[in-house]
């Protein structure tokens, strides 16, 4: 060995330095070799707080940097130029074998696709978010938001602090549920096995993913939670098979009238009294064609896919944005008079119309984003050798990009720990790097959901703000996010509400 080597007990690295100069520091050693390649060998990587050491030890890497998970490599990429270089162009689309570990749930639909099977979906499911059909979300978005608020309120009459998380997250479930499936699962008010398995089956891949020993599925039923994993799956996927069955009976000729026409910009919009409210479901079937260009498989990996990716991403924005703005006074003040600069005292449910209006909010969402991205890191596959700066990346490696070490690049973002919304006014934000903000990814495989996602996050956060005085309980430190697969406060967020006058 060139003086450094690693020998793995059970799941423990042990790394072995025989060069004076590689013993430097106590924690992590940082080598270069063959001069093409940048190494970071993260001694502790199973350690419960692997997540807040990743980001510390990023803070002094320029850049890149590497992990070794068993005998694979996992380069993490957090600086603007080499985020260009993975996530811009058709070159490096396919995601790295980590998101086989979704392929039971999810299939290989949208988000774990690859190849020809992702372009040929991304085309046909690109319409599905056409402005005019988002606009006739907003009906769901303001009603699931009225519950939410109303729960909020019995909690602010009793007083005291209590933890946001799981009210804000049932909220986004109820959003999701309705609006990709267009079935009502009421998660708010009532307990449901589709809801408890949607929840364990997130939590159950992800502690999959991160320990080697159960990769193998024989080791996973083993060792591991694979027969409880296999159960929940079943109760997801019969979920939405019936939930399909029953869309497809009720599927017609005027529904698919509707849906070409909303498409085509022809529809009419709004929130006005329409007798059929459409689903993210009935547009996968209308794709498919009477089933020839879709199979009920196909529609049902893009159905769970959108039900995973859909709703545990922004209840984790939504919850970061509350505990940041509730956190700091003089940006509530300023969301709260701009909320009342549009609705004054009209008690009205917002619009399109008044939500764009709602600039200000926009920038506290984006803010929060960028300090808490839900998504924290996401992988492609390096199809080809990938020459990132200095630094050669081999064919097949897979290169992680790490949002949220990215968005805390003191060079783009100054005083990268400070909540600032004003970072993103139109002004502040316009010469910036397009790749040194990424919580939706970015290049052709962002997230096809960001338009969705803003304007849900917006219309809860407007309803929450206009009736309630937020005030955050933690400070920074005792949020300790977790990065799992989305970013969460390991012990909620926990706030007192006042309501407002
Ligand atoms: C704040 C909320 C959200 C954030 C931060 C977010 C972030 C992301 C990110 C970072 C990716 C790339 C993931 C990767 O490459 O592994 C992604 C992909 C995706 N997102 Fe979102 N997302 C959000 C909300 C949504 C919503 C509401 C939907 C659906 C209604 C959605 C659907 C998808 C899908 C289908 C993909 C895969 C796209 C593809 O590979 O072509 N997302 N999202």
């Amino acid at each position: 060995c060139p003086g450094i080597g690693a020998v793995w007990l059970a799941f423990e690295v042990r790394i072995g330095v025989f060069k004076s100069e590689y013993a430097e520091g106590s924690f992590v050693l940082i080598c270069k070799i063959s001069d093409t390649f940048f190494f970071l060998i993260l001694v502790c990587i199973l350690l419960t707080e692997w997540y807040l050491q990743l980001l510390e030890l990023c803070s002094g890497l320029p850049g890149i940097g590497v992990i070794w998970l068993a005998h694979d490599a996992r380069v993490f990429v957090f600086k603007a130029m080499y985020a260009e270089v993975v996530l811009s162009g058709m070159k490096h689309i396919d995601k790295s074998p980590d998101y086989n570990f979704l392929h039971p749930w999810l299939g290989t639909g949208l988000l774990t696709s690859t190849g020809n099977k992702w372009k040929s979906r991304r085309r046909m499911l690109t319409p599905t978010f056409h402005f005019n059909i988002l606009h006739d979300f907003l009906h769901v978005f303001n009603k699931k938001s009225h519950i939410l608020v109303n729960k909020l309120k019995g909690k602010a009459a009793k007083g005291g602090q209590f933890n946001l998380f799981q009210d804000v997250a049932l909220c986004a479930l109820d959003i999701i549920s309705e609006t990709a499936m267009g079935k009502d699962i009421d998660a708010q008010s009532t307990d449901s096995e589709y809801v408890h398995a949607v929840y364990r089956m997130s939590t159950l891949t992800d502690s999959r993913m991160r320990k080697p020993w159960l990769w193998p599925k024989f080791l996973f039923n083993l060792l591991g939670p694979g027969q409880e994993h296999d159960e929940k799956l079943k109760i997801l996927h019969d979920f939405t098979n019936s939930v399909i069955s029953d869309r497809l009976k009720d599927f017609d000729s005027i529904k698919s009238e509707m849906i070409r026409q909303e498409m085509s910009g022809e529809g009419e919009t709004g929130l006005g009294e329409k007798k059929i409210r459409l689903a993210f479901l009935d547009m996968l079937i209308y794709m498919s064609d009477n089933l020839t260009k879709l199979s009920i498989e196909d529609i049902r990996e893009e159905v769970d896919t959108f039900m995973f990716e859909g709703h545990d991403t922004t209840a984790a924005a939504m919850n970061w944005a509350t505990h940041l703005i509730g956190a700091n006074p003089e940006v509530q003040a300023k969301v709260h008079e701009e909320i009342d600069a549009v609705f004054g005292q009209d008690n009205r449910d917002p619009s399109m119309e008044d939500l764009k209006e709602l600039k200000y909010l926009e920038c506290c969402i984006k803010e929060a984003l960028r300090l808490f991205p839900s998504v924290p890191m996401f992988a492609r596959n390096a199809a080809e050798d990938l020459q990132l700066g200095e630094y050669t990346i081999p064919k097949d490696t897979t290169v992680v990009l790490l949002t949220t070490a990215l968005h805390r690049d003191p060079a783009v973002f100054p005083d990268p720990e400070v909540f600032d919304p004003d970072r993103f006014l139109l002004e502040n934000s316009r010469n910036r790097h397009p790749y040194s903000y990424v919580p939706f990814s970015a290049g052709p495989r962002n997230c096809i959901g960001q338009k969705f996602a803003l304007l849900e996050e917006k219309t809860v956060l407007c309803h929450l703000f206009r009736t309630f005085t937020v005030k955050s309980c933690q400070t920074r430190e005792e949020l300790r996010p977790v990065g799992d697969l989305i970013l969460r406060p390991e012990n909620g967020i926990i706030i007192e509400l006042y309501p407002r006058a």
